[in-house]
């Protein structure tokens, strides 16, 4: 085998949510003890992994549910001695704007005859269809198991499922099962709820995380004990980086001369408190998204320039509320024949919330418990912030509400195009895989990605990076 050529001295990592930590983790893992890792972050580690805290309990207010099939979560939360909670269960309803079209009932039978009823066996080739596309989708595992790298987010969702997997960013989630029969009645009642409950959108998505977003509706989800966010702080830890406390304005492309040294090829340049500082570094990796709102990160001297990123990023404000909700807005039972803990809304519901749900806290390890006088906590989305009318058209009564807003993910609006993931010769960006979809596994596996593609790429390991076919010829191998 080709000989190693000596690690690089210094690595830079720009954000310190689930994507630049799993990053420093998987860097060390490659390029070994001696190389140093800072690692910037201009707010708290996490990122949108962060907690609101009600009456004295956290709850997740950003990046919530785990699926059981997400490889890379659940490997850090063995390795780091974390420990999980259930993050799924109790009863869901849809509310079209005038009735609940759909209601769960406790008896796994009577879900079934009542699907069946309404939507014939369109439930059961909706699942074999998302099967279908996580099976694929997982090849990347065994890809990345073996060291092997993409340079796009294109090619790597070429290299598990062929054309019509990356076909998937081409179209949206609504002409996709469309055209595989399925009706506007189902669309409409079971899977716009879902995709406005999960990115805040609607059937326009591209089918790739419409796809993402329905296994979201699977059985076995769960969540970190303690607080998702601790992955983070884990991983920061257990790479053993230097966490630098700036925001960083700048990063620009030095000239040889200035640094007297051919690989330290970029200059980072931050703000911490009043001041401004800088310092050099062989590779960089930008694990934020890319976009003036977001991370305001300018690139200078670059020549081709490195490209502006116009993409737009959905609001979505999430508010917890302790108080005892309004059940006539959704239903003209009376309230202790309610039973829900879930309620899904449809894209013609007219309402200012996307969902509303009853959530625990990061350390109840079961379903969650009423208060003493027998409230619960709730959690909504909502594109806006709740006014105190709309908070009190939606609840009875409450004691406490809190929100935060976030630029949570993208506005998806396929044909998709994911940004590069190469940006310079050793300038990496993660969040292009955003585009595809947005979720914690998929920022942990651009990060897996990107730190064997700086690795093969630092040693001249070619061989490793884009290999299409990659399927068959591990099929064989044990
Ligand atoms: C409300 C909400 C609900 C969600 N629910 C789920 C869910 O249930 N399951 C799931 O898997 N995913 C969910 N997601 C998506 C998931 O949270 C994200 O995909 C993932 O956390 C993105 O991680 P990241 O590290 O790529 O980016 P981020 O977490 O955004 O990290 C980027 C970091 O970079 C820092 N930064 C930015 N600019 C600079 C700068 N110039 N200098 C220094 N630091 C900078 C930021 O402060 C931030 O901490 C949800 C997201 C939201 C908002
Ligand atoms: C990457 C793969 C294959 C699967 C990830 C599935 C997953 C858990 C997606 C979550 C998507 C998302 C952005 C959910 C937001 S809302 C989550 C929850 N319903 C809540 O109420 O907080």
């Amino acid at each position: 085998s080709a000989e190693l050529r000596a690690p690089p001295e210094k690595i830079a990592i720009i954000g310190a949510g689930i994507g630049g930590t799993s990053s420093a983790y998987y860097l060390r893992q490659k390029f070994g003890k001696d190389v140093k890792i800072d690692l910037f972050e201009r707010k708290e580690v996490g990122g949108r992994l962060a907690t609101l805290t009600v009456e004295g309990q956290e709850y997740e207010a950003g990046g919530s549910v785990i699926h059981p099939l997400n490889l890379h979560m659940k490997r850090f939360v063995k390795d780091l001695g974390l420990s999980t909670v259930q993050a799924s269960g109790g009863l869901l309803g849809v509310y079209d704007g005038q009735t609940l079209v759909f209601e769960e009932s406790s008896w796994f039978i009577m879900n079934m005859i009542k699907l069946v009823w309404r939507y014939g066996f369109q439930s059961l080739r909706m699942h074999m269809w998302v099967e279908d596309v996580l099976d694929k989708f997982m090849r990347i595992y065994r890809y990345q198991s073996h060291d092997y790298a993409f340079s796009s987010v294109e090619k790597l969702l070429h290299a598990v499922g062929g054309d019509d997997f990356l076909g998937l960013l081409n179209r949206t989630l609504h002409e996709t099962l469309q055209k595989a029969g399925f009706s506007e009645k189902f669309l409409n009642e079971m899977i716009a709820p879902v995709m406005r409950v999960n990115y805040g959108q609607s059937t326009d998505i591209n089918a790739f995380v419409g796809a993402v977003s329905l296994t979201a509706a699977d059985s076995g989800l769960w969540a970190v004990e303690g607080g998702n966010k601790l992955v983070c702080s884990r991983l920061l830890q257990a790479s053993n980086s230097n966490l630098i406390s700036g925001s960083v304005m700048y990063i620009e492309k030095t000239r040889t001369k200035q640094t007297g040294n051919p690989t330290k090829m970029y200059e980072v340049v931050y703000q911490s408190g009043s001041e401004t500082h800088s310092d050099f570094y062989d590779i960089v990796l930008v694990a934020t998204p890319l976009n003036q709102k977001m991370s305001n990160i300018t690139f200078l001297n670059f020549d081709p320039p490195i490209e502006e990123f116009h993409q737009y990023y959905q609001h979505i404000v999430t508010t917890l509320v302790k108080g005892e909700l309004n059940s006539t807005v959704f239903s003209s039972r009376a309230k202790n024949q309610f039973g829900l803990s879930t309620v899904l809304t449809t894209d013609s519901s007219d309402l200012f919330i996307n969902n509303v749900g009853i959530v625990s806290s990061v350390r109840e390890k079961d379903s969650p418990q009423p208060s003493t006088d027998g409230t619960y906590v709730w959690k909504t989305f909502s594109p806006e912030i709740l006014t105190k009318q709309q908070i009190f058209k939606l609840f009875l009564s409450y004691d406490y509400a809190v929100k935060k807003s976030w630029l949570a993910y993208p506005h998806y609006k396929p044909p998709e195009k994911c940004p590069s993931i190469i940006l310079h010769d050793r300038l990496y960006y993660l969040n292009g895989i955003e585009f595809a979809a947005s979720a914690m596994e998929m920022s942990a596996i651009a990060a897996h990605n990107a730190a064997l593609l700086a690795y093969h790429r630092w040693n001249g390991n070619t061989d490793m990076i884009d290999q299409d076919g990659l399927y068959e010829k591990l099929k064989t191998e044990l």
